[in-house]
């Protein structure tokens, strides 16, 4: 399912993430520290808990824990696996005891599946967590998780009519989202960027700063102006032209023609 189109965006064995030995729990002299997640993500499919968590945490310096991605490499089968080989109660068994352990053992940010908050024992342990829940309507939800055009990699959302299970799946879990959450933050409309930057807004910390931009060279103006040279100098006359200023290298600037007085 990974990969697909409306796939989860991360997968298990990707460095960095659901890395169980990087997880906080026991202090070097032995004793058991407290540990929590520094946020838990919750929302519905295509909401961007997987994504969103990805770069929050990539912001915050922590690791993501992606809960369906750990009840995959657990169980050694995607998720669609596990639907249709033992159907949707064995599913939510084991993401209550991943999702469970997780908030006892991570230290990061955890991502969870849209459909943990169904949990009752779940909902319990999120209670004294800070928990986000990312809002997303329901048009959007279908085109982000690829549902529309039946290419979607969530069981819940296959069949006939994905808009009429993803409205139903609404109803019954928007009450369970918002009792979870400690902040909501909406996603409809907003691009990636801006919901991390939302997030981080909401827990007090700084936001990305986004890396300097790689120069590019200017390639159309740069070839208008070589060709316009060329016409001026007779063939033959002047050396190639260079295509890129970025092709020659640093060196101290021409002083520039002093302005007659
Ligand atoms: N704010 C956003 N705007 C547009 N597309 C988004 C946004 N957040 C996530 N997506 C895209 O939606 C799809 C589902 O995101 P994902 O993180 O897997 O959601 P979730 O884990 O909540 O089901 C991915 O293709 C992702 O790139
Ligand atoms: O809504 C749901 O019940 C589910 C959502 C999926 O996760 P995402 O919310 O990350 O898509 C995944 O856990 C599984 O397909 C069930
Ligand atoms: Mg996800």
């Amino acid at each position: 399912m990974t990969g697909q189109a409306g796939g989860r965006s991360n997968g298990p064995g990707q460095a960095g993430e659901n890395d169980p030995g990087r997880a906080g729990g026991e202090s070097t002299d032995g004793s058991s520290a407290e540990v929590r997640p520094r946020v838990v993500l919750i929302g519905p499919p295509g909401a961007g808990k997987s994504t969103i968590g990805r770069r929050v945490a990539k912001a915050l310096g922590v690791e993501l824990y992606d809960t369906d991605a750990a009840i995959e490499a657990r169980t050694g089968r995607s998720i669609p696996e596990i639907f249709a080989e033992d159907g949707e109660p064995v599913f939510r068994e084991i993401e209550e005891q991943v999702v469970v352990e997780s908030l006892r053992s991570q230290s990061g940010v955890v991502s969870l599946g849209g459909g943990a908050v169904l949990s009752s024992r779940t909902r319990a342990a999120l209670r004294g967590h800070t928990v986000v829940y990312l809002e997303l309507g329901i048009g959007e939800g279908l085109r982000r998780t690829g549902a529309l055009n039946a290419n979607t990699s969530r069981p819940l959302l296959t069949g006939v009519d994905p808009k009429a299970k993803y409205r139903e799946l609404m109803r019954t879990r928007r009450p369970l989202y918002r009792e979870a959450a400690t902040i909501r933050v909406r996603t409809d409309g907003r691009s990636p960027s801006r919901v991390v930057a939302a997030v981080l807004d909401r827990l007090g910390a700084p936001r990305e700063v986004a890396p300097p931009r790689p120069e590019r060279p200017r390639r159309g103006r740069t070839r208008r102006r070589a060709r316009r040279q060329n016409r001026r100098t007779p063939a033959g006359d002047a050396p190639p032209p260079a295509v890129s200023d970025r092709t020659s290298p640093p060196g101290p600037r021409a002083p520039r023609p002093q302005e007659p007085t």
